[in-house]
């Protein structure tokens, strides 16, 4: 008898082995949080953070804790986490970055395509141009968006895709800067506010479609910041011309969080 039962001993033993590692393999897949994101963070100063703060040991690319990349990982535990956006970049930096997705890369953030547009010479000529100076250079970069940026924002998913075709690509856009008309009387015309906000939805319109063509998800953050665009009675989600100047119509710590991590919680958990 002694035999049979420590067979039979062993087999237990195996059998509750066999279901401690069942229950653990489904409690790590479903009871905690899905199986491990590997998150890539890519994009311009609107995706590093640029007037969020808090820029730690990042340099020139300006990359914030209070960013809304940072803030999703934060929120997502066992998230292995790569941010890469930096300040400044254009449709061919990104592709640089991309360098940091692979195969095992399973979600991956990009806001692109505002520089390539020419955002800061845009804001510069309206700033100290006539309203009609400032009509054509934006009317120059809608041009530009609608002929130009398409292909460019093409060769950027379709590379991110290719390295990494499992992962689900979230394409996020820029807010309208201005309620118009507003609470604040000084600086630019409602003339030029309006202009510079019709740069904004010619951005989200191509962003869209290209994000579409892609089979990537687009977060248009447009709606989040209504309400909180500059000369709002609340314009707290981007600061206007400010100093340091680089800080100049970027989102403040409340837009990161209620501009652009929002909607993309609200877009994909
Ligand atoms: C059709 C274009 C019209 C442009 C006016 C409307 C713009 C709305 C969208 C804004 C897009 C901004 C993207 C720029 C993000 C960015 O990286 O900004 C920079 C931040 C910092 C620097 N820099 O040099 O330090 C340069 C650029």
């Amino acid at each position: 008898m002694a035999v049979p039962a420590r067979i039979e001993s062993r087999s237990f033993t195996r059998s509750v082995v066999a279901l401690g590692v069942a229950v653990l393999a489904s409690f790590g897949l479903a009871g905690t949080a899905q199986a491990a994101t590997n998150y890539v963070a890519l994009g311009d100063s609107y995706s590093s953070g640029v007037g969020a703060g808090s820029y730690g040991d990042s340099g020139n690319c300006m990359r914030s804790t209070n960013a809304y990349p940072q803030l999703w990982a934060n929120a997502h535990a066992g998230t292995s986490f790569k941010f890469v956006a930096c300040s400044g970049a254009r449709t061919g930096d990104v592709l640089d970055q991309a360098a940091n997705v692979t195969s095992s890369t399973t979600l991956v953030t990009v806001s692109v395509g505002g520089n390539d547009a020419g955002f800061a010479d845009v804001m510069t000529t309206c700033t100290t141009g006539s309203d009609q100076t400032c009509i054509n250079r934006v009317n120059t970069a809608k041009n530009y968006v609608n002929n130009t940026l398409p292909g460019l924002l093409d060769n950027v998913y379709s590379t991110i895709k290719s390295k990494a075709p499992g992962a689900q690509l979230v394409v996020l856009g820029y807010p309208r800067f201005y309620t118009v008309p507003g609470s604040c009387s000084v600086g630019l015309s409602d003339t030029k506010r309006t202009a510079i906000n019709s740069g904004s939805d010619a951005l989200a319109s191509v962003l869209s479609a290209r994000a579409a063509a892609h089979g990537a998800k687009f977060v248009d953050v447009r709606g989040a910041f209504t309400g909180h665009n500059i000369c709002s009675s609340a314009s707290d989600y981007l600061h206007s011309l400010t100093w340091p100047v680089v800080n100049s119509y970027h989102p403040t710590v409340a837009g990161q969080r209620g501009g652009y991590y929002a909607p993309l919680v609200s877009a994909i958990g």
